[in-house]
């Protein structure tokens, strides 16, 4: 099926600044590439600072009356824009696959995830309450009220174009915050259509503003938001050291922050898991969006027991998965983002090959296919020294490592700096909130490989970062709180 989109005017292919959409002041574009042929389909602007300025003015000027819109209003804005995504789920979804990549079912999916979100805070919007405090002393009322911060920057990634702007742009507007956003260079053109609903779904002007900027620009136009006063939140997905350096360089102005960063999932099966769960939840975790998700297992612990069991399990559904382009609606595994991700993986194969470990299913690139096809993998006989075991490999690897007592394993999982996510399978209740407990991550997949949801807080621990998206908390992040202490006249 070609991945064309039926309605032209999704793809404006120019930055949104003030309620107008706008070449970027130098005039500088830069291309979207397809990443199952690294054919070129599109230009959007290559912003610099001045764009970035500018888009900062709008938003600013737009907050005090965005924020004195009535909370149901902004709901109501927000469920058209929601019913606006929905009734454009075919052309989203095949610009998030042909962008990105991602198999066509699971483009469809992402827009109604997105969706979800959007639809979810609407509902928070009206429900922003606050505090009556009882007073301690007499003569006092006393109230807790939710205020917008201000001005939101948000920085996203390429790996879910349509739900990481969703799940912040969302809360933000649903707080009375405005929002200046830059996409990631690879996959502008969703983030750009998902504005171009929010315009129709009539979001005011400068409330919402986007700028596109190659990966050489991303920081021009990111260093003008963290070094203005005037921005009040940074909400960024993406890699640990980035996230560390927008820490560094908001501290200034001590921006609030929401870091949703890289993980190193560890995904335990005890002897008493039921196996075939185990496989079909490892399969549903570790190969969506070709491995590339924060969440995704990157270390498989399977107990001596069970192990090769487990291994010729998922050794056959491993090789079954159908890798190809997007444009192939049978595909289940597309190509990489980039040609840096496929050398990533590539690294952190041949790295553990070097130390020992054994390929039971693919284990290099596929260049036949296409410069950004990385075969689904499966490693045995893998250990801490190896890179993958230490790095994210944001790719199809699944490398497993055996255990034998069930302290080790806990010592193996923690043993990272990262803590977004864990995964274990086993039959044991008393085990179950054992582990619970033990893993030090901010998401837990308890006999369960699909953990998002826009009920659920989503966010890690450690160096995964820290904010929380989503779920009854979600809008909290967009707020501060301001006490009011009245006492009598
Ligand atoms: N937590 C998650 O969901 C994600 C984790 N990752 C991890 O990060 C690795 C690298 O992926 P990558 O795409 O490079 O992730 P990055 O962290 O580099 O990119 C995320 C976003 O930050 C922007 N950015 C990059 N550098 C800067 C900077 N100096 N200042 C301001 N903004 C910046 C990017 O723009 P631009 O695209 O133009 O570079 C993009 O919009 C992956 O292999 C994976 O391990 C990646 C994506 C998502
Ligand atoms: O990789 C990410 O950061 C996106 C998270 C996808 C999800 O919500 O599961």
């Amino acid at each position: 099926m070609p991945l064309t989109i039926q309605h032209d005017d999704l793809l404006p292919g120019r930055n949104f600044i003030g309620g107008q959409w706008r070449e970027a002041q130098e005039g500088r574009r830069f291309d979207v590439t397809d990443p199952a042929t690294d054919a070129v389909f599109a230009t959007v602007p290559d912003s610099g600072a001045l764009d970035a300025a500018a888009a900062l003015e709008a938003a600013h000027a737009a907050f005090a009356s965005w924020r004195a819109v009535p909370a149901k209003q902004r709901a109501q804005i927000l469920r058209r824009w929601n019913d606006l995504v929905l009734a454009h789920q075919d052309d989203l979804g095949r610009l998030i696959s042909r962008e990105q990549g991602k198999p066509l079912a699971e483009g469809r999916g992402e827009v109604a995830y997105a969706s979800s979100y959007v639809d979810w805070f609407a509902g928070e919007a009206t429900r922003a309450n606050g505090d009556v405090i009882p007073a301690p002393v007499p003569g006092r009322r006393m109230f807790a009220l939710k205020e917008p911060v201000g001005v939101v920057a948000a920085i996203t990634p390429w790996n879910f174009p349509a739900a990481m702007i969703a799940r912040k742009i969302a809360p933000a507007l649903a707080a009375g915050c405005t929002v200046v956003c830059k996409p990631a260079e690879d996959t502008p053109l969703t983030s750009l259509a998902l504005v171009r609903l929010a315009e129709m779904a009539g979001v005011p002007s400068g409330v919402l503003n986007i700028v596109t900027a190659s990966r050489q620009r991303a920081a021009e136009v990111v260093d003008v938001w963290l070094d203005d006063p005037r921005v009040r939140k940074i909400s960024f997905t993406g890699s640990t050291p980035v996230g560390k350096h927008l820490a560094r360089r908001s501290a200034d102005t001590l921006k609030k922050l929401s870091l949703e960063l890289g993980g190193n999932a560890p995904f335990i099966v005890f002897d008493d898991a039921d196996l075939d769960a185990a496989v079909d939840g490892l399969m549903v975790a570790k190969f969506r969006n070709g491995g590339q998700t924060c969440v995704c297992p990157n270390r498989v612990f399977v107990h001596s027991a069970v192990h090769d069991t487990f291994v010729d399990k998922l050794a056959a559904r491993v090789s079954a998965l159908k890798v190809g382009p997007a444009s192939d609606e049978a595909s289940q595994v597309g190509p990489m983002i980039n040609a840096r991700a496929v050398e990533k993986i590539e690294r952190h194969v041949n790295d553990a090959v070097e130390r020992g470990a054994q390929v039971v299913v693919g284990g290099q690139r596929l260049a036949s296919m296409g410069s950004n096809y990385f075969a689904p993998t499966l490693l045995v006989g893998v250990d801490s020294s190896m890179a993958c075991s230490m790095e994210e490999t944001f790719g199809p690897v699944a490398p497993v490592t055996r255990f034998d007592d069930a302290a080790d394993v806990i010592r193996a999982a923690n043993g990272t700096p990262f803590g977004l996510a864990a995964y274990f399978y086993t039959r044991d209740v008393r085990r179950v909130w054992r582990l619970a407990d033990a893993l030090e991550c901010g998401l837990v997949g308890i006999n369960e490989g699909a953990l998002a949801a826009e009920a659920a807080p989503f966010g890690g621990v450690k160096e995964s970062g820290y904010g929380r998206e989503g779920s009854v908390h979600g809008l909290d992040e967009y707020v501060h709180l301001k006490y009011l202490c009245q006492g009598q006249v």
